[in-house]
C-alpha cells in the first residue's frame, strides 16, 4: 500500500472483526463462494490501499467501474469484494457480497469498523453553498471557550486541538472519515464540527451517521455538474437533515431555499431553530450591527433572552455565521454569556474577509469568495465598511458553466470600481475562456477593467495603483495555498498572504490613480 496516494498519510487502523458479525449489519442481495468466518480488519473503495483482511468495495465511479480493480485488491490480499451484481466468475477464494448501494454499504462498514465513533462524538454537521467553513470556526470558539475539546473537519483538513491533518477531501470518503473520526475519539476529543458537502451526502460518504446537530447556511447555485438541477442539489443538501433527526437542526431562513427547508424538515417533526436577520420573528436574530474595519458588534437576540457581541470578524456575513454557530451552542446547553465570550475570542477566520495588515494606510482584504453570492456578499460587507474606491483583482473557476462566469461579471461590476480579471483554479476550462465569457459583462456594465493573467502581478499591481485610504480586494483563493492550473499541468504555490504583503513592502510610494492606470492599460495583457 503506498500510504501516500490520497496526498497524505492515510494508513488505516487495524479492526477485526467477522465476516458473518459484518455482513448482518448491510442488506444483501446475494451472495457468492460466502465465507462467515472470514476475519475483516479494513474496508476501502480503493484497490491501491488494499491488503490482507481489507474488505474492498467496488464503486461505480464517474470514470471507472470499481470492479475492474478487483483483481488489483485480490492481488494485495483482499479476500472480501462487495458490489453492486456478481461477476460472470469468480476469482478463487475470494468471498462476494452484493448489495443494493455500494457507497451506502461503503460508509456504513466503515463506520462500524471504527466503532461507530460519531455515537461516542458530539457531532455538529454544517452544510450550504457558502458559510461552512466560517460557522465552523466560530462555533470551534464557542466550543473551545467552554474547555471541549474539539476538532473541526472541512476544507482546511482536520483540525484536531490546533494540529492539521491534510485531507484528499473537505468530507473525505468514508473510510478515511471514520478513521479519522476514531482517531479523534482515541485522543480525547469530545466534539468535532464538520462541513458536509453535498457531494458528501450525493455520494453516501456520510451514511449512517448521526449528528446532534445540523446547520444549513444557504443554497446558491453551484456544483450544478454533479447535481444537474438546484432542487437536486437542494434536496442533496437537505439529506444532512434526516442525520440529525434526534437532534436539532439550525437553518439561516434568510434565503427562499432555508425557508424552505426549515418547513420541510419541521414536517419531519424534528426540532428546527430558526435563525434570521435583523426584525424577523424567528427564534435566533442580529439586532443593532455597527461593523468597522476593527471588527464587528450586534445584539445576539434569542427566545432565552439577549446578549451583545463583538466579533474580530469583519462584514456582514460573518453575523450570519456567526449566529448559526451560536444557535448550535445554544441547544446544547450554553449560556449566552459563554458564546458571546467565546465569539469575541475568535480570530478573523483566515482568508474570509482577511485584512492584510500594513502601514501604508491601504485596507487590503483576501475573500474566499468564488461563487456569485459569494463575491455579492464580499463587496457588499467592504461597501458597508467604507466608500473608498474599491479595486477587485478577482478570477472565475475555469469549470464554471458560461453563464455562471458571466455572473460573476456582472457581480464583480456592480460593486468594484476598477476591476483586474486575473486566473483563478483552471481545471477543465482555459483562461481565454473565462476572460471571453466576464469581459462582456465588464464592458457591458462600464466599469473600468483590466486583464492580467499572472495572479502575483494582478495582486501587485491592484495594490501598486492602490492610493492611500483605498480598498483593494483579492477575492477567490482566501486561505488556499495553490492555484491548479489547466488539466494535466498540476498547481503552484500561491500564498496570497504573502504576495499581498510582498506588493505592499516593494510598492512605489507615488500616487496613481487607479482608475487612469485603467484607462491606458484597458484589455492590455500584461503576463
Ligand atoms: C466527483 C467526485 O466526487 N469524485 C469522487 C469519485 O471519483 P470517480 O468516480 O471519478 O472515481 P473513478 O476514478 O471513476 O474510480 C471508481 C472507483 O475505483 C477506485 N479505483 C480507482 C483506481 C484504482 O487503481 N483502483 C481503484 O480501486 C476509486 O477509488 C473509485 O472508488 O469517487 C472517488 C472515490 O470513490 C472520490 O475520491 C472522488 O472524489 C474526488 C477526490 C473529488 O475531488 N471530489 C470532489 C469533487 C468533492 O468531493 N468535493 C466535495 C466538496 C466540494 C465543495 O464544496 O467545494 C468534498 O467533499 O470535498
Ligand atoms: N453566510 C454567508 N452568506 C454569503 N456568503 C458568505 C457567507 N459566509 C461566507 N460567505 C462568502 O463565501 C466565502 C467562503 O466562505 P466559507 O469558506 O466560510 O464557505 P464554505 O461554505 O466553507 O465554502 P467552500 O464550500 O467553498 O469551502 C467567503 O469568503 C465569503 O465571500
Amino acid at each position: 500500500m503506498d500510504p501516500q496516494l490520497f496526498g497524505f498519510q492515510y494508513c488505516p487502523k487495524e479492526h477485526r472483526m467477522l465476516l458473518d458479525a459484518l455482513a448482518s449489519e448491510l442488506q444483501l442481495v446475494a451472495t457468492a463462494q460466502f465465507d462467515p468466518l472470514r476475519e475483516v480488519t479494513a474496508v476501502t473503495h480503493d484497490s491501491r490501499v488494499a491488503g490482507p483482511g481489507t474488505a474492498f468495495v467496488a464503486v461505480p465511479g464517474f470514470h471507472h467501474d470499481g470492479m475492474k480493480f478487483v483483481p488489483d485488491a485480490v492481488a494485495r490480499g483482499t479476500n472480501v469484494v462487495v458490489c453492486a451484481q456478481l461477476p460472470a466468475e469468480f476469482l478463487p477464494d475470494v468471498t462476494y457480497i452484493v448489495v443494493p448501494d455500494v457507497r451506502i454499504a461503503l460508509a456504513l462498514m466503515a463506520r462500524i469498523l471504527n466503532g461507530k465513533p460519531d455515537e461516542q462524538l458530539r457531532m455538529y454537521g454544517i452544510t450550504g453553498t457558502n458559510g461552512k467553513t466560517s460557522t465552523a470556526y466560530f462555533l470551534s470558539s464557542i466550543l473551545r471557550h467552554a474547555k471541549r475539546r474539539v476538532g473541526v473537519m472541512g476544507t482546511i483538513g482536520f483540525d484536531l486541538d490546533g494540529k492539521i491533518i491534510e485531507t484528499p477531501n473537505t468530507t473525505p470518503e468514508a473510510p478515511i472519515l471514520h478513521d479519522l473520526l476514531r482517531t479523534a475519539v482515541e485522543g480525547g476529543t469530545e466534539d468535532v464540527i464538520m462541513e458536509v458537502s453535498s457531494h458528501s451526502l450525493q455520494l453516501e460518504r456520510v451514511a449512517g451517521m448521526s449528528f446532534d446537530v445540523a446547520m444549513f447556511t444557504n443554497l446558491t447555485e453551484d456544483h450544478l455538474e454533479l447535481h444537474g438541477t438546484m432542487e437536486a442539489y437542494f434536496d442533496a443538501k437537505r439529506r444532512l437533515f434526516e442525520h440529525a433527526a434526534a437532534g436539532y437542526s439550525i437553518v439561516d431562513v434568510g434565503g427562499e431555499w432555508g425557508a424552505r427547508a426549515a418547513g420541510l424538515i419541521e414536517a419531519t417533526g424534528a426540532r428546527v431553530v430558526r435563525v434570521g436577520c435583523p426584525g424577523d420573528a424567528v427564534d435566533v436574530r442580529p439586532e443593532n450591527i455597527a461593523t468597522d474595519l476593527d471588527g464587528t458588534t450586534f445584539d445576539l437576540v434569542t427566545s432565552s433572552g439577549t446578549v451583545p457581541v463583538r466579533l474580530r470578524a469583519l462584514g456582514g456575513y460573518h453575523v450570519r455565521n456567526a449566529l448559526l454557530a451560536a444557535a448550535a451552542a445554544m441547544t446544547q446547553g450554553y449560556a449566552l454569556e459563554t458564546i458571546a465570550e467565546g465569539l469575541g475570542e475568535a480570530e478573523p477566520v483566515p482568508g474570509r474577509l482577511e485584512r492584510v495588515l500594513n502601514e501604508d494606510g491601504l485596507d487590503v482584504f483576501i475573500d474566499y469568495a468564488h461563487t456569485t453570492d459569494a463575491l455579492h456578499s464580499c463587496l457588499e460587507a467592504v461597501r458597508a465598511l467604507s466608500d473608498a474606491p474599491i479595486t477587485l483583482v478577482f478570477g472565475v473557476l475555469g469549470d464554471r458553466i458560461p453563464r455562471l462566469r458571466r455572473e460573476m461579471g456582472t457581480v464583480a461590476a456592480a460593486g468594484a470600481d476598477h476591476i483586474i480579471l486575473t486566473e483563478d483554479d483552471l481545471k477543465a476550462g482555459s483562461f481565454e475562456e473565462v476572460v471571453a465569457d466576464v469581459a462582456p459583462a465588464l464592458d457591458e456594465a462600464g466599469v473600468a477593467w483590466e486583464r492580467i493573467d499572472n495572479r502575483w502581478d494582478a495582486i501587485a499591481a491592484g495594490i501598486e495603483r492602490a492610493r492611500q485610504g483605498d480598498i483593494v480586494i483579492i477575492a477567490g483563493k482566501g486561505h488556499e495555498k495553490q492555484l491548479i492550473l489547466a488539466d494535466g499541468q498540476g498547481a503552484i504555490h500561491l500564498d496570497e498572504m504573502a504576495a499581498a504583503k510582498e506588493a505592499i513592502a516593494g510598492r512605489d510610494p507615488r500616487v496613481l490613480d487607479p482608475r487612469e492606470e485603467c484607462e491606458k492599460s484597458r484589455h492590455k495583457l500584461i503576463s
